[in-house]
């Protein structure tokens, strides 16, 4: 068995389970967001009286943080009164940062847990060695119920990165590689398992980079085997080691299917406006004028993004009719960030610190895109009115390519700015 199918094997009372079985497990921690009003709704509609587990339930406000309407207010408003009535006490209110972010920050997550969020880049969290996956208002108010859900045991795509990485070039670039490669049908419903020795001797935020995107193939869950790099990030934010339990794939388990990727060579990618799996590299694009550049969101926005930008920007200035918004993924990052002296860096070179959280990143506020702007987001989504106008244009790149580009104005290749 995978380590993936142990965990979902030990949730579900069982000793095995197989590729397409249907099993009810126990969920380890559960998150909503604040589009999710729904999941209220549907806990009352189906009889609910008392959340099952409370303790393992968190709501996040970070897609409309701080709310930019009155509806978005108020249902922020409903969501802090359920909460208080079912002794729910993880809220992160208004600022606290983007859901995958903080659950990471947490230390509520770690290796053999189910982690389940209203939200599809919940696969960031397999980056810790837990079984992370997005589900909708019906499924999360099972788990309110019950403090349980049913799983369809997905096959698993092993995709095996090696080599050494050349300057310029980051996880976002060869997860952007990956996606032009294999495109978005590539692992619909499959978890992919990233292994190899560039993955190895990767931080855990380039980690999590990986994992983030696998969702844009498709993937029900991404997954990086816990290693000491996975035990030092838990180590460094206090999670107690005790509170999880490392599962091994076994020798002779056969993936579904295996793809190897030798990044030796690889250079900084861009996705073409319209979709995330239209990649090139940057140098092909160089000298497309832009308008905007995000370098934020749960793909890119945190400490190891925002220094990257420092380091390009520092003692700088944003290009003349460039506007460079930097949406840290939460508050921990952005306080990080002020006391390694980042935030004084980019404020003097013009770029406009927004409130940790989503941000412009799904197009609800706090930077949209006009039509006609061209902008250069370390997100994970561009298809049209992803930021806003349908008729602006999204490039999706690494914080290393955004803030090459803010600095002149144009699609830059890194590289050539370092
Ligand atoms: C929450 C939901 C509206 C959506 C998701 O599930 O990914 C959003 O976060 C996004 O990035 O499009
Ligand atoms: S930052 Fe963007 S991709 Fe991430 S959860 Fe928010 S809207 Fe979705």
């Amino acid at each position: 068995m995978h380590a993936l199918e142990k965990i979902l094997a030990k949730a579900s009372g069982r000793n095995i389970v197989k590729v397409g079985e249907i099993v009810e497990a126990e969920v380890d921690l559960a998150e909503v967001n604040d589009l999710y009003l729904q999941v209220i709704r549907s806990f009352y509609e189906m009889g609910g009286k008392n959340v099952a587990c409370p303790e393992r339930v968190a709501f996040v406000f970070d897609h409309y943080s701080p709310p930019p309407s009155i509806k978005a207010a108020d249902n922020q408003r409903q969501m802090r009164e359920f909460c208080k009535k079912m002794g729910i006490e993880l809220l992160f209110d208004i600022g606290e940062g983007v859901c995958h972010q903080l659950l990471a920050e947490s230390g509520l997550v770690g290796p053999g847990k189910i982690i389940i969020e209203t939200d599809s880049h919940t696969t960031t969290l397999g980056a810790l060695g837990a079984f992370a996956t997005g589900v909708g208002a019906t499924d999360l108010a099972i788990i309110l119920l019950t403090g349980r859900l049913w799983f369809k045991v997905p096959s698993i795509v092993n995709i095996r990165i090696d080599g050494s990485m050349q300057p310029g070039t980051t996880a976002k670039d060869v997860i952007l590689y990956i996606l032009g490669r294999l495109k978005q049908d590539a692992a619909i419903y499959k978890a992919i398992e990233f292994t190899g020795s560039t993955v190895s001797s990767m931080p855990m935020d380039e980690r999590f980079v990986l994992c983030n995107m696998s969702v844009e193939m498709g993937a029900k869950t991404a997954y990086i085997q816990p290693d000491k790099v996975t035990f030092d990030f838990l180590k460094d934010i206090g999670a107690k080691g005790e509170d999880f339990e490392e599962f091994t794939t076994d020798k002779d388990f056969s993936y579904a299917e295996a793809y190897d990727v030798d990044v030796s060579g690889l250079v900084p990618q861009v996705a073409l406006p319209g979709s995330v799996d239209d990649v090139c590299c940057v140098k092909d694009t160089e000298g497309i004028p832009i308008s905007q550049v995000l370098i934020g969101t749960c793909t890119g926005g945190r400490l190891n993004d925002i220094r990257v930008a420092a380091e390009i920007l520092k003692g700088k200035h944003v290009a003349k009719d460039v506007r460079c918004l930097l949406v840290p993924a939460s508050k921990k990052i952005f306080r990080e960030a002020l006391t390694k002296g980042y935030v004084d860096i980019l404020t003097e070179a013009g770029v406009v610190f927004v409130t940790p959280g989503c941000g412009p990143c799904l197009g609800a506020h706090e930077g949209v895109l006009a039509p006609g702007d061209v902008c250069v987001s370390t997100s994970s989504r561009n298809f049209p009115g992803r930021m806003g106008s349908t008729e602006a244009s999204i490039y999706i790149a690494s914080p290393a390519t955004a803030a090459a580009s803010a600095l002149c104005g144009r699609l830059t290749d890194p590289r050539n700015v370092m």
